[in-house]
């Protein structure tokens, strides 16, 4: 096979390989090759048997597609492959960076075994990824996976691509339009993966960037130590079983398909759910609620009491913010920037519609059931006896919006004609927009049993073939040095409930829940008595981003963080007050080497702040102008959109840093200031992205496009760290 490629610039070179059974494979991969090409990369094209085309050794950059066939198996046309691949020795291929795209099927019982075993081998060999592996499921659709992995890779190999060349040439790149275009793209792509960093509401994953192609689960397997016999508060709500809404989508154009294509498979059951004893009656009382034993989190579970809650904003507020501070009874180890993971449980008047809905009865809802079966996903698999309401409350996501497999599933379930057609019509390729409108009014569980009221879906096939649950997480707002800062985590938050415009309530998981174990404490109140007696589950968020204060006291910081993305920058500040106490100290006792002034042994703390109103939403006001007052905090500057005129403001924090630009590019030259920035990642982190060129552009002298190279370049050696949410 003769490689296709095409006269375009050098500007990196390219080798896409597939292995492929039935062809789809191969047209993507085909695909990808030719969108390099008008990209302007150099790229060829091969079947991987003939692997012998090219020179591996030589191979910088090499994209895989290759499917799985049989069972497990890779595709006739890579075997030869393979037999090579195995016979290598050592680790020869260290020059060589590689993504690989697997195309599977759920259905099969080693998912994209061959994309697997790929990943692996290449790793041994010396190999190593530049982009995170992608794993598409022909089960729900393989675009669902394919299109975004390939979008988001032109970026992730336009890094690499631009750090080979700019190594060998000047600091100062001479930049192409083929780079600006690539330069957009990294930011773009810095911005998507932050954005699925942290969240104040919704789940937040740090697996590996572009987790949210990357289908795979399973990242957590630390059990549960030490937590149980505490008494945890479930979804307090209400015991009363909510009754869904009716969602109501435009199904006309139904009519107009009498063939369905592309409906995904149902996925195989394999779940058994068994009573662990039939006379055993569930725990009551204070047993009733301990945490499950069965929640897995990534480092080890904690229980926390909550110690006080202050509602941040007044009534007057567009938002309903709370800091909240929890306890505990055992020392902490956290640095300020942190992160810590709330496993939160779903509603409980949800839980008890959704299992009403599918005919479970009071009596068995609280019977203890083991969950058992070949293959069945990992987070059941510690389920070993439970009650069916801990498992609907803990373990599964009941809130996310269903995939198109799950709409099979209930097609498949569903008594009545009319309703099952317009269930196979949303599954099916004809039905996107329907599907699509359908998931835009987010329908929980129960929304879909209610607007469907003849499916009827055996209990573990729904438990089965739900998302799992995930834990909410939340930037720790305080320092360890404080008093009692070992014993205590605060966070702030949106309490997220909101309506749609047909009318219907959503509200989040965890936020609402908080809100409520502490009675909802009265707006611009500080309450820190009277909390039920109950604890939380929590574990400590593993820290990959390194969004921390330097080691060096001395360097600067410049902290941006409008609303709630303030969160962690206010534990910075915490600290920072904290360490100028104990300098203090030392140096007035005479233990300083020096008599240093102490405002020399701390570097400068900028913070950018904004909101809409003063008086409403400045959250953290007082303990910020204290701060100033104090010299902790060297610059305050508050960005306010819905006010006229504030003196010596702006109306976003974009706006501030370009007032400032000046004194920002000196901080940042001469004294090697750090940047931080908090908060949403699509409007406000891409505005302060482009305000920081800007910045680098006007008073560092850059061309645009070497300004964008050396930001990115900022963000790689954690100089310019980023904690966004979407
Ligand atoms: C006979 C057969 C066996 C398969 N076995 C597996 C398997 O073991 N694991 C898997 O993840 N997918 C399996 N699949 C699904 C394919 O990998 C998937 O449909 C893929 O899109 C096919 O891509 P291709 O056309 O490039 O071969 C199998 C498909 C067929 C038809």
């Amino acid at each position: 096979m003769a490689p296709e490629s095409d006269s375009a610039p050098y500007a990196g070179h390219l080798t896409v390989f597939f292995a492929s059974q039935t062809g789809n494979a191969e047209s993507i991969s085909r695909n990808i090759h030719e969108q390099a090409l008008e990209k302007g990369f150099k790229s060829l094209h091969f079947v991987l048997n003939d692997f012998a085309k090219v020179d591996w050794d030589k191979e910088e950059c090499l994209v895989f597609v290759v499917s799985t066939t049989g069972d497990g198996d890779p595709p006739d046309n890579s075997t030869k492959f393979w037999r090579h691949l195995r016979k290598l020795k050592g680790v020869g291929l260290t020059k060589a960076k590689f993504a690989i795209l697997g195309l599977g099927d759920t259905n099969y019982d080693n998912f994209c075994q061959t994309a697997k075993r790929l990943d692996t081998r290449l790793q041994e060999l010396g190999a190593s990824p530049f982009y995170a592996r992608g794993l598409a499921d022909d089960a729900t659709g393989l675009e669902e996976t394919v299109d975004p992995w390939i979008k988001d890779m032109w970026p992730a190999l336009a890094q690499i691509v631009i750090s080979t060349s700019s190594a060998q040439g000047s600091p100062q790149p001479q930049t192409t339009k083929l780079e600006e275009e690539i330069v957009k793209d990294i930011i773009e792509q810095q911005e998507h993966d932050h954005s699925s960093h942290i969240t104040s509401e919704k789940t937040a994953t740090t697996a590996p960037a572009m987790d949210s192609v990357v289908k795979e689960t399973g990242a957590v397997d630390t059990l549960v130590e030490g937590v149980k016999g505490l008494s945890v508060a479930a979804g307090l709500t209400s015991a009363v079983p909510a009754a869904g809404y009716h969602i109501d989508v435009d199904f006309s154009t139904m009519a107009n398909h009498t063939t369905l294509t592309a409906l995904p498979r149902v996925p195989n059951a394999n779940l058994k759910i068994t009573n662990v004893e039939t006379t055993t009656t569930a725990p009551t009382g204070k047993q009733a609620k301990l945490i499950p034993s069965f929640i897995q989190t990534p480092t080890r579970l904690m229980s926390a009491k909550i110690n006080s809650v202050q509602c941040l904003t007044p009534e007057t507020a567009l938002k309903r913010t709370l800091s909240v501070e929890f306890g505990f009874d055992d020392d902490l180890d956290y640095s300020p920037g942190d992160s810590f993971g709330i496993w939160a449980p779903n509603d409980d008047s949800l839980v008890r519609g959704v299992l009403a809905a599918l005919s479970v009865t009071d009596e068995d809802i609280n019977k203890l059931v083991k969950l058992e079966g070949e293959d069945i996903p990992t987070h059941l698999q510690p389920v070993h006896s439970a009650t069916l309401l801990d498992i609907f409350r803990y373990s599964v996501d009941l809130t996310t919006a269903p995939k198109k497999a799950n709409i099979r599933l209930y097609a498949d379930h569903a008594t009545d004609a009319a309703e099952k057609q317009k269930l196979m019509f949303m599954a099916s390729k004809q039905g996107v927009d329907v599907f699509n409108a359908f998931r835009a009014q987010s329908p929980t569980l129960l929304d879909i049993l209610h607007t469907f009221p003849s499916v009827k879906v055996p209990v573990a096939r729904v438990i089965e073939t739900l998302p799992p649950m995930q834990p909410r997480y939340y930037s720790i707002t305080n320092s360890p040095l404080a008093k009692h800062g070992h014993r205590r985590w605060s966070c702030a938050f949106n309490v997220v409930a909101y309506e749609l415009p047909e009318g219907i309530k959503r509200r989040g998981v965890c936020t609402p829940w908080l809100d409520e174990l502490s009675s909802k404490v009265p707006f611009g109140k500080t309450v820190t008595t009277g909390f039920a007696d109950v604890r939380l589950p929590v574990f400590v968020k593993p820290n990959e981003t390194k969004f921390n204060l330097p080691s060096d006291t001395t360097t600067p910081v410049i902290m941006i963080g409008p609303g709630t993305g303030v969160a962690p920058f206010i534990g910075f500040l915490e600290h920072r007050a904290e360490q100028r106490k104990i300098k203090k100290r030392l140096v007035n006792i005479g233990v300083g080497s020096r008599r240093q002034h102490l405002d020399d042994l701390f570097g400068d703390m900028w913070l950018f702040f904004g909101c809409r109103h003063r008086e409403r939403d400045w959250l953290f006001r007082s303990q910020m102008e204290e701060y100033k007052q104090e010299g902790v905090l060297t610059e305050l500057h508050v960005a306010v959109s819905r006010e006229e005129d504030v003196p010596n403001s702006g109306k976003y924090v974009q706006d501030l840093l370009r007032k400032e630009g000046k004194r920002i590019w000196n901080l940042l030259d001469k004294k090697g200031a750090l940047i931080y920035v908090c908060g949403d990642a699509k409007g406000m982190a891409k505005s302060v992205n482009d305000e920081l060129i800007n910045v680098l552009v006007e008073y560092g002298g850059f061309e645009k496009t070497a300004a964008l190279l050396e930001l990115n370049k900022w963000a790689q050696e954690k100089r310019y760290l980023r904690d966004l949410w979407a």
